[in-house]
């Protein structure tokens, strides 16, 4: 297998694409270290990928501290025997127009999308570097990182930080061998998807589901994106045959954002 032996760890790991990530992982031969805030899911799934045979550990971390990142990856280290891939894939959503955001709302938004993701580069490079490995980085955007959009200009600014994080760390860090990659997902069928179209549905009128309607009738594939659709890309990041690739951020949305 292609990651055999090989130790991530996948943040945003109780649910959604980070679940479909780690699962995604562990049936490629990796080990997984799965850090969320909900400890209750994180359970769920390491369960889940024992029962693939591979050794799993869980960490309840917020992104958005910077000591509990390095925690984190501390814990995977010692547990696992090291960290070969890092997924900095947890994230939240907002839905608000531009105008009405708060300094509040949007300084929780970036500690955790944008600055969570910083703590998960620094933290993983402090660790390939202690390790000697050339590690692989893959961080969460969005098409909202490649388009904003409106209602989620927050989001999308968050989202758009991510793909500059991902370049100037894939050029800082090139010369230690380690990449760093993000991935742009869609529509993703999760719970994200399903706080979203309530929230716009509260702010434009529209029917429970309209919205989300209306994004996947725009998919050229025909369909709501699956977290396995976006794990499965992520599984060609965190292996050997992405190793010539660094400070991309590639779009897997099924043709709906052209770039
Ligand atoms: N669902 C979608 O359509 C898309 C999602 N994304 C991105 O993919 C990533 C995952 O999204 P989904 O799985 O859909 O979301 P989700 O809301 O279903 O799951 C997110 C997971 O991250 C955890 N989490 C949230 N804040 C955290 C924090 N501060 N520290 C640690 N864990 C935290 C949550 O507990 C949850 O388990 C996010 O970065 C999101 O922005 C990008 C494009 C589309
Ligand atoms: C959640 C998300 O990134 C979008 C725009 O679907």
């Amino acid at each position: 297998m292609a990651i055999d032996g090989k130790v991530a760890l996948v943040t945003g790991a109780g649910q959604g694409i980070g679940r479909g990530i780690a699962l995604r992982l562990a049936r490629d031969g990796a080990d997984l270290a799965l850090v969320d805030v909900k400890q209750d899911k994180l359970a769920e799934v390491a369960e889940e990928i024992r029962a693939l045979g591979r050794k799993v550990t869980t960490f309840v971390a917020d992104i958005g501290d910077r000591e509990q990142v390095f925690a984190a990856v501390e814990h995977a280290g010692r547990e696992l025997g090291g960290l070969d891939i890092m997924v900095n894939n947890a994230g939240i959503s907002q839905v608000k127009p531009l105008i009405d955001a708060t300094p509040e709302e949007v300084e929780r938004i970036f500690k955790i999308n944008v600055q969570g993701t910083l703590w998960g580069i620094q933290a993983a490079a402090a660790k390939f570097r202690e390790l000697g490995r050339k590690g692989k980085i893959i961080n969460a955007s969005s098409i909202a990182g490649h388009e904003g959009y409106a209602l989620l200009g927050v989001y999308s600014s968050t989202k758009f930080a991510v793909r500059a994080l991902t370049q100037a760390a894939a050029k800082e860090l090139a010369s230690e061998g380690i990449t760093v990659n993000a991935y742009c997902p869609g529509v993703v069928g999760t719970d994200m998807w399903v706080d979203i179209d309530e929230r716009m549905a509260e702010l434009t009128g529209a029917p429970i589901g309209a919205t989300y309607d209306k994004f996947v009738n725009g998919i050229a594939l025909g369909r709501a994106e699956t977290p396995d659709d976006v794990a499965a890309f992520v599984s060609y990041l965190a292996g050997p045959d992405a190793d010539y690739m660094t400070g991309q951020a590639p779009l897997i949305d099924g043709g709906l954002v052209y770039r």
